[in-house]
């Protein structure tokens, strides 16, 4: 399913007719073969335009050519494009010269603007043009085919790269490889983040190439920084960066929260400075949320901020920590203590990177899509009652199709959920505090637990307590308190905690991050899916609360 990127949010494709995807490129690209696997893959119809010219007119293309002359072929050909943009439902792919007519161009431009795909399918020029010489039905291409042929490819390609919306390489690719390369693409979902530095959030398989066009030219230098536990997929990162051209500066760094401290942010600045990396160089960062942290912390704070761009692998990075421009690190006197606010260039959610994921590690990320939920998108509490028993039982290397599309959607819903109050609010100055819906609690209990705690797990707890709060004092009946305790553990999530002390947890409490001098300041909800500011509350609300998240408590 494809969707308009909208600021902060996404929205389903805007309702048009017309084909999921069109294809155009140079004559030899694979726009045909590759157009049929599509179609024979996702089971839609196939239409080739100039097969259905020489249907429609009882002539081949060359006699067309030669009999009645190349503008009223191209007037015959923009004529069914244009029909075909309103009502061919499946996969359309256009011959080499057609975006090239001005009004087949404008055709497409509209096609586009109203959601719609255009791929453009593009490799060596050598390999293109054997493949194109080899058929004789290319009336452009007698004569010097060769040189016409290059002349053709400098003259259509600016066009093809202005009009798509897809680029694909089919470089040396079987047709098999450039359809599923397309069908990713066309399958992958986008998140956008506006605010002074907008960037998008892609999610999908397939969908680490983008990492390219975010670095650019500029980098000669990029800090691939990850953990060992996703060492496959810094693997192929690092292979990809290198046949992209960069030196690759590979930085591997304790894992989980061992690795989110000054002292691992230190050694990676030394590194940076041994080997002379520059501002115009970047930084990428490949991991869970504690690798990507404080990744985004390095680039946020070596010569005062260069480029990055952030490649989460795990459920939770992907939904939360990656996206927003929170970095930072632990210290030892509280959790994300210390850190900056700082946009990456964009977030690559590579789907492919959850097959590594342990089931706990997924189950936890789940605290973080819930919590969106409750806060904004009461959708995604329904999708996940709706597959709660799959979920929590889910085995990542075994994802089937269906889970694929419904872990897919979590991720963009709670991704947008995070997006539009990110947009709003970067610097967390009162709507995007509501993105903290139960982390005044997980916090001091990850802490109190010196983090053997999963974040989401004692963000679950956090949740329960935020409700037991709200029910407390008058804003939240039992049965919705109940609601969140129903959820949280129908997929694995923790719902009560039995260590530490209120006074050591009120303490940690008064040095979160939206304390206020002393005034303690919770983000609760006056119903679902409607957060609010509680400031101060009494401290007898606060202590009854705490003591009903025990396991004894309710
Ligand atoms: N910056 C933000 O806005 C933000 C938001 C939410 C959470 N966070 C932070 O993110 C951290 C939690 O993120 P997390 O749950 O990803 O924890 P994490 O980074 O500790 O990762 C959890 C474990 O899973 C492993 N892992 C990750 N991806 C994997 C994969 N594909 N295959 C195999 N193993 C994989 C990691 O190596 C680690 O061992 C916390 O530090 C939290 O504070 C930040
Ligand atoms: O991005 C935010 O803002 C959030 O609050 C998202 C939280 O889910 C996330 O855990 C964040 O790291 C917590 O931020 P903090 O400022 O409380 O450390």
């Amino acid at each position: 399913m494809n969707h308009n990127k909208v600021n902060g949010s996404v929205t389903p494709k805007k309702q048009y007719r017309g084909p999921l995807v069109v294809i155009i490129g140079m004559p030899g690209a694979g726009k045909t073969r590759i157009g049929k696997e599509v179609s024979n893959m996702l089971k839609l119809s196939f239409m080739d335009s100039d097969v259905a010219i020489e249907r429609q007119e009882g002539a081949s293309i060359p006699s067309i050519f030669k009999d009645r002359g190349e503008d009223e072929f191209r007037s015959i050909e923009s004529d069914l494009i244009t029909k075909a943009l309103l009502d061919h439902q499946g996969v359309l792919s256009l011959g080499g010269g057609a975006p090239m007519q001005r009004r087949t161009r404008q055709a497409l431009e509209r096609y586009r603007d109203q959601g719609g795909l255009i791929a453009y399918l593009d490799a060596d020029p050598e390999e293109m043009m054997e493949r194109a010489l080899r058929s004789q039905n290319r009336p452009l291409l007698s004569g010097d085919a060769r040189g016409e042929w290059l002349r053709l490819y400098d003259e259509r390609r600016p066009v093809f790269e202005q009009l798509a919306n897809i680029v694909i390489s089919t470089h040396r690719a079987a047709p098999s490889v450039g359809a599923h390369k397309l069908i990713n693409a066309i399958q992958e979902r986008v998140v956008h983040v506006s605010g002074a530095d907008p960037y998008d959030v892609r999610i999908g398989d397939g969908v680490l190439d983008h990492v390219r066009e975010l670095l650019g030219s500029k980098p000669v230098r990029v800090a691939l920084i990850h953990t060992a536990p996703v060492q496959r997929h810094s693997d192929a990162a690092r292979a990809q960066l290198r046949t992209w051209g960069y030196q690759v500066l590979d930085i591997s760094i304790r894992d989980a929260e061992a690795g989110k401290t000054v002292q691992v942010a230190s050694g990676i600045w030394k590194r940076l400075a041994d080997e002379g990396f520059t501002r115009s160089d970047a930084v990428v960062g490949l991991g869970g949320g504690a690798a990507t942290d404080v990744a985004g912390f390095v680039a946020a704070t070596w010569m005062r901020g260069i480029a990055y761009v952030n490649c989460p692998t795990s459920l939770l990075a992907m939904v939360d920590a990656s996206t927003g421009g929170k970095t930072g690190v632990n210290i030892p006197e509280g959790k994300n203590l210390v850190g900056s606010f700082y946009t990456p260039l964009g977030v690559v959610a590579d789907t492919r990177f959850l097959a590594t994921l342990p089931n706990d590690i997924f189950i936890e990320g789940l605290g973080e899509v819930v919590k969106s939920g409750f806060i904004m998108d009461t959708h995604i509490l329904d999708i996940v009652e709706e597959h709660a028993k799959e979920l929590r039982s889910i085995d990542c290397a075994n994802i089937t199709p269906q889970m694929h599309d419904v872990i897919a959607e979590l991720i963009e819903r709670t991704v947008s959920v995070k997006s539009k109050h990110v947009s709003a609010d970067l610097k967390e100055s009162g709507m995007r505090e509501f993105l903290n819906y139960g982390h005044t609690l997980a916090h001091a209990i990850e802490q109190i637990e010196h983090f053997r705690w999963r974040h989401g797990q004692a963000v679950a707890v956090g949740m329960v307590y935020a409700a037991e709060l709200a029910n407390i004092l008058g804003y939240l009946d039992d049965n919705t308190v109940e609601f969140h305790r129903s959820i949280l553990a129908s997929v694995g999530l923790a719902t009560s905690w039995d260590g530490g002390d209120f006074d050591s947890v009120l303490a940690l409490m008064h040095r979160d991050k939206k304390a206020r001098g002393n005034t303690l300041r919770f983000v609760i909800l006056d119903r679902i899916g409607h957060p609010i500011h509680l400031d101060n509350p009494p401290e007898s609300a606060v202590k009854e609360a705490f003591e009903r998240i025990r396991s004894n408590g309710r």
